[in-house]
């Protein structure tokens, strides 16, 4: 390890973050009653101009009128660049109420868009003299944001949780595709007749998550489009998890328990990691820094790993 000790991410539940367009406030009550760790209420990408306005009423009105539970509440606010986003803090932050845990920022480039929103909220957290400070997290979903994202991570100390927003990235990279997230039919290497598809957000991601684990903040996987394919999702997931990220957005309920099922370890993953820190206890009261399990090399880098596993398993389960 460096001198400089890599900082705890918060330790709360993220495995799936359930959204929901403002405008749409009849699954507001289906939302809170979801398996859904975190809640998103978006004003941004799911709502149409003409509805900017009143999807902001409906979402400050369920911030407080709706009982979410243990929940964390979020807020997805529109980008920048637009005219709508400094009323979506300023009325959040002067009318939402106490209940409101984060603010999501999108479309994140640089540290600016995030001291800019910072600043609004500070100002606004001392007027009203909020007691609990808001968080933030961000979505990366363009060029910018990935070029400049080990920066973006260490740009606030309210900055909890940051997704890679595969839909806005590909668009800002220019990416041949459609798609949302997943595997993309043109991206293959080829080999004996043989095609073999390759994963085309992994560098992103994995980008994503060096920056969050040097800062302490949580890396999250955004949405899948085609909520219709569970063992595409499943995958994803799966690819997501085993790269270090502790999440995924959930676009449609029924990916809800998928979510939860992949980044809650397994029983037999919980089991083998307990098993592997009694092989090193053992070890060390043997003066051994390595030793054999399962057929398998063990050493003082394993403890660490199964210490993620059992630390995973003991936060979700408290
Ligand atoms: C690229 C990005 O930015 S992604 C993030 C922004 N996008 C979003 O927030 C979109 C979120 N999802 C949705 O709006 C919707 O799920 C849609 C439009 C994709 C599909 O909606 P529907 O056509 O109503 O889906 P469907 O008919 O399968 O819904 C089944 C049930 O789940 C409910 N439901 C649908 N979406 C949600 C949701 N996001 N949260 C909770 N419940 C929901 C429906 O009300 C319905 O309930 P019912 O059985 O009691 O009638
Ligand atoms: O906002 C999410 C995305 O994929 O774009
Ligand atoms: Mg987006």
């Amino acid at each position: 390890m460096s001198f400089r000790i890599q900082p705890a991410a918060p330790a709360r539940p993220n495995r799936c973050q359930l959204f929901g367009p403002g405008s749409r406030p009849a699954i507001f009550e289906k939302m809170a009653a979801s398996a859904a760790d975190v809640i998103n209420l978006d004003l941004e990408d799911s709502v149409a101009p003409s509805d900017k306005d009143s999807a902001r009423e409906n979402v400050i009105e369920a911030i407080s009128g709706v009982d979410w539970g243990t929940k964390t509440l979020s807020v997805r606010i529109n980008g920048l660049d637009t005219p709508y986003w400094y009323k979506d803090v300023v009325d959040l932050m002067e009318q939402a109420g106490d209940r409101l845990d984060q603010i999501m920022i999108p479309k994140v480039g640089c540290t600016a868009d995030i001291y800019a929103v910072d600043a609004l909220v500070s100002a606004i957290e001392a007027a009203k003299g909020r007691a609990k400070p808001i968080s933030f997290e961000v979505i990366i979903e363009s060029a910018a944001g990935i070029a400049h994202v080990e920066e973006i991570a260490a740009s606030s100390p309210r900055l909890q949780a940051m997704s890679l927003g595969a839909a806005d990235f590909a668009a800002s990279m220019g990416m041949q595709t459609t798609g949302i997230g997943g595997t993309q039919e043109n991206y293959y290497m080829y080999r004996e007749g043989e095609k073999h598809w390759s994963d085309p957000w992994h560098w992103a991601q994995a980008a994503i998550v060096a920056a969050c684990r040097t800062h302490g903040v949580l890396p999250v996987d955004g949405p899948f489009g085609d909520f219709s394919d569970d063992e595409g999702f499943r995958a994803q997931a799966r690819r997501s998890a085993t790269l270090g990220m502790v999440g995924k957005w959930a676009i449609h309920p029924k990916q809800i328990a998928i979510a939860n099922e992949v980044f809650t370890p397994s029983e037999e993953q919980v089991t083998e990691a307990r098993e592997i820190l009694a092989a090193m206890e053992t070890a060390k009261a043997n003066g051994e820094g390595a030793t054999v399990y399962k057929g398998r090399l063990v050493d003082i880098a394993s403890i660490k790993q199964a210490e993620v596993i059992v630390r995973q398993s003991e936060m979700i389960n408290d």
